[in-house]
């Protein structure tokens, strides 16, 4: 049987480890067993139980004292020495064949965009079997105008094509956006076709800028990536959509519906938008 993880991503603080709690306890609460494992060799509190840690092999603390590294040039050679002892990883999700792996990896962008870490553990996860779902989250309130939203954009769209796994990108922190009543602006970029975010583009830009513009939006039209699924974490429903898609991305479960992720933002006045 094919075995399933999520690899959870994102820039700093975009809310990574705090989704993996949130979506491990919605999976123990519809009894799916899950393991969360830690990549992030400078965690230092954690919400979930860690079932494999790579504190265990090396931490960023280690690194900056033992080689006097600064904290970023740290974390990329922790992160390059787990590359190197990928038998060790190996060996600890060897723990948790059966069950559904959810990945917390580091904040520091430069790991999805120019070291091939990233790549290397999901090749390893796709040799010992695992169907692999690429969870990209983005903090909604960095795509609320549409400079943000491009550069988001193409962020995702960077780690999408390094990967080569299915691939979903998140908006997170949907709660505190609807509670600032932006949730309009959010909701208009996701409803809207890339013609119409390189128009407004180009309203706030330079007229030099406005060939470039057109070539990102054909860019990211080509490859379909103007499509986030936006996640409110205090909302069960939207955990359960969220999770239908990524289930479905890696054939895990037999009756799951795939669903257009721009009709499912959540909607306090219709929670019916949800039914599926
Ligand atoms: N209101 C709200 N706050 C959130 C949400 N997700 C994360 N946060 C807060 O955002 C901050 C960063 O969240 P983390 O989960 O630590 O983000 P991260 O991506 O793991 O951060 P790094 O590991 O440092 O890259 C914390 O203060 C969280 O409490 C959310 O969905 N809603
Ligand atoms: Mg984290």
């Amino acid at each position: 049987m094919a075995k399933h993880a999520q690899l959870v991503m994102g820039p700093a603080g975009s809310g990574k480890s705090t989704y993996c709690d949130a979506m491990r306890k919605y999976c123990e609460e519809i009894k799916r067993v899950v393991h969360v494992v830690n990549l992030d060799p400078a965690a230092e509190v954690f919400e979930y139980p860690v079932s494999v840690d790579i504190k265990n092999l090396i931490t960023v603390d280690e690194v900056m004292e033992e080689l006097e590294y600064g904290p970023n040039g740290g974390l990329v050679y922790a992160m390059e020495y787990l590359i190197e002892n990928m038998d060790w990883f190996t060996d600890e999700i060897g723990d948790y064949d059966e069950d559904y792996l959810i990945i917390d990896c580091p904040g520091q962008i430069e790991l999805y965009s120019h070291i091939p870490v990233m790549r290397t553990l999901v090749e390893t996860l796709k040799q010992n079997g695992y169907n692999v779902c690429a969870v990209f989250l983005v903090d909604s309130q960095f795509i609320l105008d549409s400079c943000k939203f491009i550069s988001g954009s193409l962020m995702c769209l960077s780690a999408m094509i390094r990967l080569e796994v299915p691939h979903i990108n998140v908006l997170t922190k949907v709660d505190i956006i609807k509670r600032s009543q932006q949730i309009k602006d959010i909701e208009s970029f996701l409803e809207m076709e890339v013609p119409d975010i390189v128009e407004r583009l180009d309203s706030e830009t330079h007229n030099r800028y406005h060939k470039l513009n057109r070539a990102i939006g054909k860019l990211l039209e080509d490859y379909s990536l103007v499509s986030f699924l936006p996640l409110d974490i205090t909302d069960q429903e939207s955990l359960n959509v969220l999770l239908q898609h990524i289930d479905n991305s890696i054939q895990y479960g037999e009756d799951v519906e795939p669903q257009d992720p721009k009709n499912d933002f959540p909607d306090e006045e219709d929670e019916d938008d949800y039914d599926i």
